[in-house]
């Protein structure tokens, strides 16, 4: 993999370089309530733009529906990436249009221009290869050189991320670098008792890594959305809770696998219930109800670990020498539903293991709950990017960097 050093001896003054970011941000209406993705991408784009290049950023921001849509709006990004630049940053209101064109054919040498939300051009992430290719074409129409440090989204087989690359010359950044060379070591020689945390709500996209899983960690603790699958699949009630039914089958072998393996798997015992969803909005108390993991009423949703489990989780990763933490153990960002992500982010500070959070929302939970970042080993921006890797994955967007 060629890297951006490489790139800036050769020379950039003058080219435009396209560096595709993960600048998928949580965003409380327009407001960022984490920028740590747009800091982590700040030293590539700062020293291209320092080096004399036209840079120009894209990336994605949630899943919008391959159609411009307000709420996913990159503008937010693209003017907190000028405020840490210290500089004028363009912004393009759409990716591959009259206003992409335009910002790029505006920028002088050291200026920087941020494209609108890839995901808002459907070909951004078809399965159809010639549609992702047609938007890769256009893509490369607006640089010269392609550069990829959008780790959190290595692991997608998108046009920006797989197709683009093949088609400019392209190097690493200094965020992926720095990530591929953290998780590497949690590839070979890992420290035992290695547990790994699996949390969030992307339960589809993730619940597959425990197959590997099993094979590697000696416990793996079970929070989020993912709890409720497991519950399920032990045959109990779940409610409302967020359930990915036709997972039940694969859990169960998962857990039939993990006792032949003597592989831990840890599980709530107490929940924390409502009736519904809280008001993210106004944030107005949920009052919910703390119920055994086993006896969750109908038609209430689990949103948070509950109070012993929070102890037992604790417990379990005192004596650990390595652990992977992916997913939030509740919905963090209400206030009555944080204190089982506060209580393993703790957990985490307080054990002499080798720690390692990967996720968006993951190290935004860590860093907006007041945990001091340095506390813990490695924050890594990509959740299912990063599990991913650790299963020993080929992630499009970094073999199109070696190829
Ligand atoms: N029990 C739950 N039900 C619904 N959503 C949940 C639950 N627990 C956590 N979440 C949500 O999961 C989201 C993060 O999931 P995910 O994107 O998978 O994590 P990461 O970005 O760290 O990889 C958070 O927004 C959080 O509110
Ligand atoms: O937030 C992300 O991943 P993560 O939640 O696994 O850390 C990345 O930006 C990828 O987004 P995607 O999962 O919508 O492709």
């Amino acid at each position: 993999m060629k890297t951006i050093d490489e790139l800036l001896t050769e020379g950039v003054a003058g080219r435009r370089v396209f560096v595709r970011a993960d600048l998928n941000v949580p965003l409380d209406g327009t407001t960022i309530t984490d920028d740590g993705r747009i800091r982590a991408v700040l030293p590539t784009v700062a020293k291209l733009a320092e080096a004399g290049a036209r840079v120009v950023v894209a990336s994605h921001l949630g899943r919008p529906k391959g159609a411009p849509d307000p709420a996913f709006s990159l503008a937010p990004a693209a003017a907190r990436l000028g405020e840490l630049l210290g500089a004028d940053v363009a912004f393009a209101t759409d990716t591959v249009g009259d206003s992409a064109r335009a910002a790029v054919e505006g920028l002088t040498d050291g200026q920087v221009a941020v494209l609108e939300n890839l995901r808002f051009n459907a070909g951004e992430t078809s399965k159809d290869d010639a549609e992702r290719g047609a938007f890769a074409d256009r893509l490369a129409e607006l640089a010269d050189v392609y550069v990829g440090d959008g780790f959190g989204a290595v692991h997608r087989k998108h046009a920006s991320v797989y197709d683009l690359p093949a088609r400019l010359p392209h190097y690493a950044g200094y965020l992926i670098a720095t990530e591929v060379g953290v998780l590497k070591k949690l590839t070979t020689d890992v420290k035992r008792p290695y547990a790994v945390v699996l949390g969030g709500a992307k339960v589809s996209d993730k619940l597959g890594v425990i197959d590997h899983l099993l094979e590697k960690a000696d416990r793996i603790l079970i929070g989020g959305g993912m709890v409720f699958t497991f519950l399920a699949a032990q045959g109990h009630e779940v409610g409302a809770s967020l359930l990915q039914e036709d997972q039940i089958p694969v859990v169960k072998e998962y857990i039939e696998r993990a006792k032949e393996r003597g592989v831990e798997f840890v599980l709530p015992v107490d929940v924390l219930v409502a009736g519904e969803f809280p008001d993210m909005k106004t944030k107005a108390p949920a009052h919910p109800a703390t119920v055994a993991a086993d006896a969750i009423p109908a038609g209430q949703m689990g949103l948070d670990i509950g109070p012993e489990s929070r102890k037992l989780y604790a417990s379990k990763l005192t004596d650990t020498a390595t652990v992977f933490w992916n997913g939030p153990m509740g919905v963090f960002e209400h206030p009555d539903y944080a204190e089982g992500t506060r209580a393993v982010a703790q957990a985490l500070i307080d054990s002499p293991a080798f720690t390692v959070v990967g996720g968006g929302d993951s190290a935004a939970a860590v860093r907006i709950l007041g945990f001091d970042e340095n506390a813990f080993g490695h924050i890594s921006t990509g959740g299912g990017a990063s599990l991913e890797y650790l299963e020993g994955k080929t992630l499009p967007g970094l073999a199109a960097l070696e190829g």
